[in-house]
């Protein structure tokens, strides 16, 4: 596979003000998270899975070459479209190479809860954006269920990549509180616990989003989700499971929407519609936020699409004003922050961001690199240990500028672009090839409701 770090050239591209409103009805590509699951749950599956929408981006493309090199078939049809010979649970085989992860920090954590409890030996490497980020919140509950880990080459205790693993054939059982709100912490062991005798049980204290339960259930597995008296999930699931191949129709990236969402927000005159998106309640935090902003946004045509809610997003451009998230939303929103700030840097008043500790372990630090980037390009903003307060402009557009350097991060490259719709003298991306992990065909994309961009 070639990745961002075999190409050294950057891309460099510059976002300005269009001469007129955004408008148009646009799809986005297919959902990050149920792209991962997609391939992985039907790898594991019996017989011959299809799956309709899947993204096609680097991320996930990372998740399907470390699935074929251990024994899957997965072939692409056509535009995403793709059909996968799943090996049954516990039939992976032993890679001959090591799995390269590019950028992905999904791809890593899940494969490595799922080969957890198969009876094999994997190496985990990273381009260097992923391989600064903590893998310590699974080398602990893996561990407990029997998994060995080394730092290659033989270094122990470290708890960054490269990695590798040894899976244990019976795997250990466990029942595990989450210590941070993660929805891949919480994957990887459900998957760990798909091939290990008896029930595996996670708990979480605040809910996050929750497509591997539904998906694994879609799949015939044994889950359960109940709710403690303190409002803590528990989903337990019965290991040894037989997985019943599927037909998967993968709804449109919430976290992708969220970019021409709040440019048509910010571009005076703008009207748009995002067609097919997931609004899954653990996934649609910004739409709450940005309508709680004042933010001219309709849900339209809601339907039920291979066991996930979809709408249509239509939006208008919005005199939005400032507000205070609710740290308990943090989840639902989570990777759609750095594009959250930017809606705030052009809103009427102070908002204020809390509870955002995790961002700074994502692709980048997207705390410190939004407010350094943003300073950069006029906005007030000042930086806090765990988020941001930022003094909008009232509408104003940003001074503009750069070029930002994006740091092997695709919510950082989006997230700028957006605020070049909105600035006086434009912004340049320091490079936009990270944006081909989430969301191929982003300029295009914009370009179709009027953003003008020259590549
Ligand atoms: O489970 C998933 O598919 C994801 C969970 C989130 O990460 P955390 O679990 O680290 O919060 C999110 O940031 C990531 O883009 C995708
Ligand atoms: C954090 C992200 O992804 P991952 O953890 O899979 O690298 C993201 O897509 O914003």
């Amino acid at each position: 596979m070639q990745f961002l770090a075999d190409d050294d050239r950057n891309q460099s591209m510059t976002f300005r003000a269009p001469a007129k409103g955004l408008s148009g009805r646009v799809a986005v590509p297919g959902d990050k998270s149920i792209s991962h699951r997609a391939l992985m749950f039907s790898a594991l599956a019996v017989g011959e899975s299809r799956v309709e929408g899947l993204l096609e981006g680097e991320d996930v493309l990372a998740t399907a070459a470390a699935l074929r090199a251990m024994g899957a078939r997965i072939e692409r049809d056509g535009e995403g479209v793709w059909h996968i010979a799943g090996v049954g649970v516990g039939g992976l085989l032993q890679p001959q190479q090591a799995l390269e992860m590019g950028n992905s920090g999904t791809s890593t954590r899940l494969l490595m809860g799922l080969l957890a409890s198969h009876d094999l030996t994997a190496t985990f490497t990273g381009d260097a954006s992923l391989s600064k980020r903590p893998m310590g919140r699974v080398i602990e509950p893996l561990s407990r269920m029997g998994a060995e880990f080394t730092a290659t080459p033989g270094v122990k205790g470290s708890q960054t990549l490269p990695l590798t693993m040894r899976g244990l054939v019976p795997a250990v059982p466990i029942e595990y509180r989450l210590p941070v709100a993660s929805a891949q912490v919480k994957s990887a062991i459900l998957l760990a616990g798909l091939n290990t005798p008896g029930i595996t049980r996670v708990i979480e204290p605040e809910a996050t989003r929750d497509h591997s339960e539904r998906m694994l259930r879609g799949f015939g597995a044994e889950l359960t989700v109940e709710q403690d008296g303190e409002g803590a999930r528990i989903i337990s699931i019965r290991g040894e499971a037989e997985l019943r191949p599927q037909h998967i129709l993968v709804p449109g990236d919430p976290s992708s929407a969220a970019f021409p969402l709040v440019a048509a927000l910010i571009v005076p005159g703008s009207d748009v519609t995002i067609t097919g998106i997931g609004i899954n309640d653990t996934r649609i935090g910004l739409v709450r936020l940005l309508q709680a902003m004042g933010g001219d946004i309709e849900l339209l045509d809601v339907r039920d699409e291979g066991g996930e809610p979809v709408a249509d997003l239509h939006v208008r451009a919005s005199r939005l004003r400032g507000v205070e998230n609710d740290p308990a939303d943090v989840p639902s929103m989570v990777d759609e922050f750095p594009v959250a700030f930017v809606a705030a840097a052009l809103a009427e008043g102070r908002s204020v961001f809390r509870g955002l500790e995790e961002l700074r372990v994502k692709e980048s630090d997207r705390i410190a690199v939004m407010a350094q980037g943003l300073r950069a390009i006029g906005a007030r903003v000042e930086e806090t240990e765990d988020g941001l307060v930022i003094d909008g402009t009232g509408g104003e557009p940003l001074a503009g500028g750069g070029p930002i350097a994006t740091h092997l991060d695709h919510r950082i490259a989006m997230s700028f672009a957006v605020a070049g719709l909105a600035s006086r003298n434009g912004v340049t991306i320091d490079d936009m090839r990270p944006v081909e992990t989430s969301f191929p065909g982003f300029a295009p994309l914009l370009n179709r409701i009027g953003a003008g961009v020259e590549a």
